[in-house]
């Protein structure tokens, strides 16, 4: 856990019992901004404009999509699974950004509120390995979300600033759909080593994709790729594949001239898994479905290496 404090319980009692809700959004102190650290410096050696690192987290990845429920939000859990998996070494944290849909919460089988360090930083909730944040941790779970954008953007920024993430590695941050204030907020704000965008293949849901994907490119933020989620279906008895909707993501990644990252078929164990709040690759992680998100988990980190400036380039 986290290392100025040792366990949850001794926190509890230093924090004075104090809990973070909801209420307490609009009176707690600011985040500690001086451990910058040498990622700003890679970045602006990028020619990237000066963001600010989210305190604790070396690399951040957005999982973004055009259309609402096109598989967002499962991307983005079994990836932050599977980053884990592949990496072990690795700390992987999870952001959800979505503060009108949260899905983490069920995904990941979170129900509790964080607690909070002595200076009032919330500490992420921890399962399968890997240290998450939402806003669904923080508001009932049956109420609905009924706030203006200028509250939407006050929450986010707390969600940024005022989490005491411990040595996170990879931070993969799914957004709401669409390209709204949101992103443009995580856009403006944090250094981002890419996005991953998800689809699926409708003429509909592609289109969308690449209104997002050319404003990711007209903001400068790196596409990693794209995946495509829930064309194909495989027969479990013959295991032939079947394409529901055809060529729309392949002809859309030409068109960007970005990778086609991994297909993900649409599959009842993936459905049922995280309906059940554990991802597929925990799962079941030697399933095939399991292995998709590995491969997509590889070539992420294949780009993230990549986009490393070494040392004595700074
Ligand atoms: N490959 C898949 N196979 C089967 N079911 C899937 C797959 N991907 C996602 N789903 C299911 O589709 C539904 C929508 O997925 P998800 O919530 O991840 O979408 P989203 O794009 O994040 O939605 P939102 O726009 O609400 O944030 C969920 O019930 C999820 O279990």
């Amino acid at each position: 856990m986290h290392n100025m404090i040792k366990n949850r319980s001794q926190l509890f009692v230093l924090s004075k019992c104090s809990r973070w809700n909801v209420n307490t959004f609009y009176d707690c102190q600011k985040t500690d901004n001086s451990k910058l650290g040498n990622r700003q410096a890679q970045l602006m050696a990028r020619g990237l404009p000066k963001q600010k690192p989210i305190t604790g987290v070396k690399q951040i990845i957005l999982v973004a999509s055009g259309k609402g429920g096109v598989g967002k939000s499962t991307t983005a859990v079994n990836l932050s699974a599977a980053l884990k998996s592949v990496e072990p070494n690795k700390i992987v944290g999870l952001l959800d950004t979505d503060v009108y849909g949260p899905s983490v919460p069920l995904m990941m089988n979170l129900h509790e509120t964080p607690l909070l360090t002595r200076d009032n930083m919330m500490i992420p909730l921890v399962n399968y390995g890997l240290q998450c944040m939402s806003m669904g941790f923080l508001v009932d779970d049956r109420s609905p979300v009924i706030w203006r954008g200028l509250m939407v953007m006050s929450a986010l920024e707390k969600l940024l600033r005022q989490v005491a993430w411990d040595a996170v590695d990879y931070l993969v941050v799914d957004t709401p759909p669409g390209t709204g204030d949101t992103h443009l907020s995580l856009i403006q704000n944090l250094p981002l080593e890419g996005v991953v965008l998800v689809t699926t293949p409708q003429a509909a849901a592609v289109e969308v994709t690449r209104r997002g994907a050319v404003m990711f490119q007209r903001l400068k933020v790196p596409i990693i790729g794209v995946v495509q989620n829930m064309n194909t279906v495989v027969c479990p008895k013959c295991h032939h594949s079947l394409s529901l909707y055809g060529h729309g993501t392949e002809a859309l990644t030409s068109e960007l001239g970005v990778d086609l990252l991994q297909d993900i078929p649409m599959d009842p164990a993936i459905t049922e898994t995280t309906d059940q709040g554990k991802p597929i690759v925990v799962a079941l992680p030697n399933s095939s479905q399991a292995e998709a998100y590995k491969t997509l988990a590889r070539k992420v980190i294949t780009f993230l290496k990549k986009q490393e400036v070494p040392e004595n380039k700074i």
